[in-house]
């Protein structure tokens, strides 16, 4: 019997409740005044799994090595006296540092110094204890807080260390938390060997945003990248931008793996595109400088994500060695590896090199390099990304009331991620566009071949990430399954749309490869023929390759299989024996039956003792009678608990013995076939991989199609010209948040946009007049427009944009360092510099970080050299449009190219309607220019107290007051 103290309850747990032997009870018993916490029995039945399984492990080992009783009561008597002396030590935190550490605990610290010592970032271990993660010594005091778990002290022979603890089941609450802080994780998952049943705890991963591959932690509607960038030798040196910068990136569950060279120039637009979960460069090279901005602004924005200064170890490894990561065709990876540049070479050799070192473990198997095309994508940058909420807003970066979100109205993960990716690289390829645009009109046309499709494509499944579940034994053999299924509903997709001429003449291209491959369909029938259709989704994941768990009850009278009978001979020979024995064992239990009244007298079952292995009849006695007949029954041996009688039962222990060797053959006979099945699955890797674009494809169109529809949206023209013509625009995030307010009532206003390359808008009017919405609205068109979606619009001619600018007031937190007129400047440079006759500049205010006159000098010049010399587009919001106006009209080409609207505000003069009800906004543009701004309506508006609004009106020039 074990007493241990849970919180504040008293437990006792029965000895049969653990799984090892009585050491186990008196080190738990020992410690009783010791904090231990069981996660209930009737949940994990056979074992107590707490923090304090390492000690269980420490005294076993001891009590292994003093095997004797009488020397093990003299050891407690002497361990009762030190621990006395220890935790008084403990108390008074007197630890005396050359306690040497053995075993465990020794191995902990040397990894704990291992990681505390390097450069490369902050690292905390979790080391697996039973089912619980624990940080130890200095790393328990450091990162305890943080977590916002306990920290406490471990008492251990010579010397008490800090430690905290949490269960196993919350690590991917825990990695998220140590992530947002910029910190890794080091996993050390516990392994009992087999055979020796020696536990060690090795590094399994080392997980970082981009290094996951924790289902929990991972969403697949968006890719996870994992970019490495290797630069110039010494870029520094000179202050212009020279030199070629190497990009590789991936997603490493889902085996996508792509290259890039580029320059400084490009590189933030080509980071944006891609948007990294986290970015890796050599330790070598000096990043901090650059993204100080010290050199180059715009790198400040790198700041923004999760870096790693990833220290290339010494035994780093050639890109050739990793050629079987790529594909089995040795000749076919090499020579792709030789159409690299120089720089993407380097890229991919950091980026394999740094996701060998952090997924010792994991399979990673990559597609073979592609190359993506920057000069088919329109340029966003980081600063634009987030100033239009492409894909998270602005406060908060939050994905819900972002575009993305908005316009998403795929049914598949790799729909979700294509929608994404989309969203954030533009196409410039107008015949893309054109084909895009092409989909979605016949999807439209064709209302209910979409509806059937969309039913379709619910049904299938997400391939690549299957194929590296299964490469990682990660996959429920129901994903096996699901491999087939989606081969199937591909065929149906197929099918339908044959029966549509129109739409067969458009779509069936895109199903050549997968329709052609027969050994594709044929691998399809074999999973369906190999596993049962009746298996679970139970995953592999979160065990951790753990084989340290409870060792699982042998199952009797199993009817459940993953393999088909008929997948091998031989299984169908096993389990042909094992369904004979299943007939005896039922006859078996029958005729224990009536000799025992069952029913009436007792409850009757064949078990497996767990501990024992011995086969029993367990008996539970119901009453008086039931105990005279147990005697009827010829048994060998016989076991009492309080509720029943276990009985020794030759037949049973005979027919057991056997059915338990068939099951294990049949096991055997599973791995193989699994293992076999693995195989072919790999062998048809590229086959398989075809299926995602279609997938992708379809989805993506649909939704377009779907949001068209649902949105009222139209078909932009999109052609080679400048011009940017937008009749009734609207702004669609703003448009829903409205509908949202107002139950169901759309009131947003629209706005047309009329503008030539080398021309401006300036756009004056009240505060919450709709001068920023309607700013973005019009960028937001355009990158519709480009990824090939119809636009909230009831007209739209565009002619193709490449780079979209902002210069918008939200972004200046992201700068630390630099005051918001040095941002504003920083940024507008680099509109400056970059901007082209086919680029779209957003402004929202200018100069307001100085005094007022150099304020509007400067957005006077920034404005005229953006048409001028750039004779980019440009929509240019300010609240000094009066004195801006002054200077324009000083520039008679200026006058000719700067068009002023605004918008309106009217104020109620009965001053006893609340003022929320007094001041009516008219988001209509017009043409003119507004010289109020109604700040002090505004202030009012937001609860300003009146004292201060009085003192507000009093202080405004004579001819402002009125
Ligand atoms: N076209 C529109 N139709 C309906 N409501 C609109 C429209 N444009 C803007 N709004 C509403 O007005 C609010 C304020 O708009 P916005 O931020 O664009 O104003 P602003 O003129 O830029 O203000 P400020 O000068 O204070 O920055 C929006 O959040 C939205 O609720």
């Amino acid at each position: 019997m074990l007493v241990a103290v849970a919180r504040n309850a008293w437990r006792i747990y029965s000895s049969g409740c653990l799984r090892g032997c009585a050491g186990k009870l008196l080190a738990l018993r020992s410690r009783s005044s010791y904090r231990i916490i069981s996660r209930g029995l009737s949940h994990n039945e056979g074992h107590i799994d707490h923090v304090s399984l390492a000690d269980i492990e420490v005294i076993t080992e001891q009590k292994d090595k003093k095997r004797s009783r009488g020397r093990a009561e003299k050891k407690n008597e002497g361990a009762k006296q030190k621990k006395k002396t220890e935790s008084l030590k403990a108390q008074t935190n007197e630890t005396n540092p050359d306690d040497s550490l053995t075993g465990f605990y020794q191995d902990l610290k040397d990894m704990v110094d291992q990681f505390s010592n390097r450069v490369d970032g902050e690292y905390v271990i979790f080391t697996q204890v039973g089912s619980f993660y624990e940080l130890y010594f200095e790393q328990a005091e450091k990162y305890a807080g943080i977590l916002g778990i306990t920290l406490t002290r471990k008492q251990l022979k010579s010397q008490s260390i800090p430690f905290a603890g949490f269960p196993d089941y919350k690590l991917d609450k825990y990695l998220r938390l140590i992530f947002s802080k910029g910190l890794k994780a080091v996993i050390c998952n516990q392994r009992r060997d087999e055979f020796s049943n020696v536990i060690t705890r090795p590094i399994d991963r080392i997980v970082s945003p981009g290094t996951v591959v924790d289902e929990g932690l991972r969403d697949y509607n968006r890719n996870n990248h994992l970019l490495a960038i290797t630069f110039p030798e010494e870029p520094f040196k000179h202050s212009v931008m020279e030199g070629k910068i190497g990009l590789a990136w991936c997603d490493v569950s889902l085996g996508t793996f792509y290259v890039l060279e580029t320059n400084f120039e490009n590189l933030m637009a080509a980071i944006t595109r891609i948007n990294p979960s986290e970015i890796v460069v050599d330790s070598k090279f000096d990043i901090e400088y650059l993204y100080s901005g010290k050199w180059h602004p715009q790198f400040t924005d790198l700041k923004s994500y999760y870096t790693t200064r990833f220290q290339v170890p010494s035994t780093k490894r050639k890109l050739q060695d990793y050629a079987s990561k790529f594909a089995d065709n040795r000749k076919l990876v090499l020579s792709t590896f030789d159409l690299l540049k120089q720089k993407e070479i380097s890229a991919s050799n950091l980026l394999l090199n740094y996701i060998a070192e952090c997924l010792p473990n994991y399979s990673t198997n990559f597609q073979l390099p592609t190359r993506s095309l920057p000069s088919e994508v329109m340029q966003i940058d980081p600063r634009a990304a987030k100033d239009l909420e492409l894909t998270e807003t602005i406060r908060g970066g939050m994905r819900v009331g972002a575009l993305a979100n908005i316009i998403d109205r795929t049914v598949t993960n790799p729909g979700a991620r294509l929608l994404s990716s989309w969203l954030l690289m533009p196409s410039t390829n107008i015949k893309e566009i054109k084909q895009r645009q092409h989909f979605i009109t016949l999807m439209l046309k064709f209302g209910s071949f979409t509806g059937e499709l969309i039913q379709l494509l619910k049904h299938t499944a997400d391939i690549s990430r299957i194929v590296r579940r299964i490469d990682n034994n990660r996959a429920a053999f129901a994903e096996y399954l699901e491999i087939s299924s989606t081969i199937r509903y591909l065929d149906n997709i197929y099918d339908l749309i044959k029966e549509r001429p129109e739409i067969f003449k458009v779509f069936s291209p895109i199903f050549k490869v997968f329709i052609d491959d027969a050994s594709l369909h044929k691998l399809g029938t074999h999973i369906t023929k190999t596993i049962d259709s009746s298996v679970t989704l139970k995953t592999n994941d979160n065990n951790n390759n753990n084989n340290n768990g409870p060792r699982p009850d042998i199952t009797i009278a199993k009817t459940n299989w993953n393999i088909k009978a008929d997948a091998s001979k031989r299984m169908h020979t096993l389990r042909s024996k094992y369904d004979d024995c299943l007939e005896k064992y039922n006859q078996l239990l029958e005729d224990l039956a009536k000799q025992l009244c069952e029913g009436e007298t007792t409850d009757l079952s064949l078990i497996r003792h767990l501990k024992t292995g011995e086969f029993l009849v367990n008996v539970r006695i119901k009453n008086k009678k039931s105990k005279e007949l147990i005697e009827n029954i010829k048994y060998e041996k016989k076991y009492h608990t309080r509720t029943s009688v276990k009985l020794q039962v030759p037949e049973w222990k005979e027919l057991g013995n056997r059915m338990v060797a068939i099951e294990n053959n049949i096991a055997i006979e599973e791995m193989n076939i699994t293992n076999e099945l693995k195989a072919k699955i790999f062998r048809h890797n590229d086959s398989i991989k075809e299926m995602s674009p279609i997938i992708e494809l379809l989805d993506t169109t649909q939704s377009f199609a779907n949001m068209a529809q649902e949105k009222n949206l139209v078909c932009p023209i999109v052609d080679k010209t400048t011009d940017f013509d937008i009749v009734e625009g609207r702004h669609l995030v703003v448009e829903e948040g409205l509908q949202d307010r107002s139950m169901g009532v759309a009131n947003f206003t629209s706005n047309s946009c009329k503008l030539k390359n080398g021309e401006a808008w300036v756009i004056t009017g009240p505060n919450m007049g709709g001068k920023s919405t309607f700013l973005r609205q019009n960028a937001l068109i355009a990158i519709l427009a480009q990824i090939g979606s119809f636009v909230p619009a009831s007209y739209a001619r565009l002619g193709i944009i490449d780079k979209i600018f902002t210069r918008v007031g939200s972004s200046d937190n992201i700068f630390k360092n630099q005051s918001t007129f040095m941002v504003e400047m920083n940024e507008t440079a680099i509109i400056l510099r970059e901007a082209t006759e086919r680029s779209l500049v957003i402004v929202d205010e200018l100069g307001r970080g100085t005094s007022p006159q150099e304020g509007v000098s400067i957005a006077f010049a920034s404005l005229y050299t953006m048409i001028e010399k750039n004779k980019s587009k440009v929509l240019f919001a300010t609240h000094f449009g009066t004195d801006l106006k002054k200077y324009i009209d000083k520039y008679p080409e200026a006058k000719k190219a700067v068009e002023f609207y605004k918008t309106d505000l009217e104020e109620l003069h009965d001053t006893s309607i609340p003022i929320d009800k007094r001041i009516i906004f008219h988001h209509t543009l017009s043409k003119g220019l507004s010289t109020h701004s109604h700040a002090l309506l505004i202030a009012e508006l937001a609860g300003f107290p009146k004292s201060a609004l009085e003192i507000a009106r009093k202080s405004l020039p004579e001819e402002m007051s009125s």
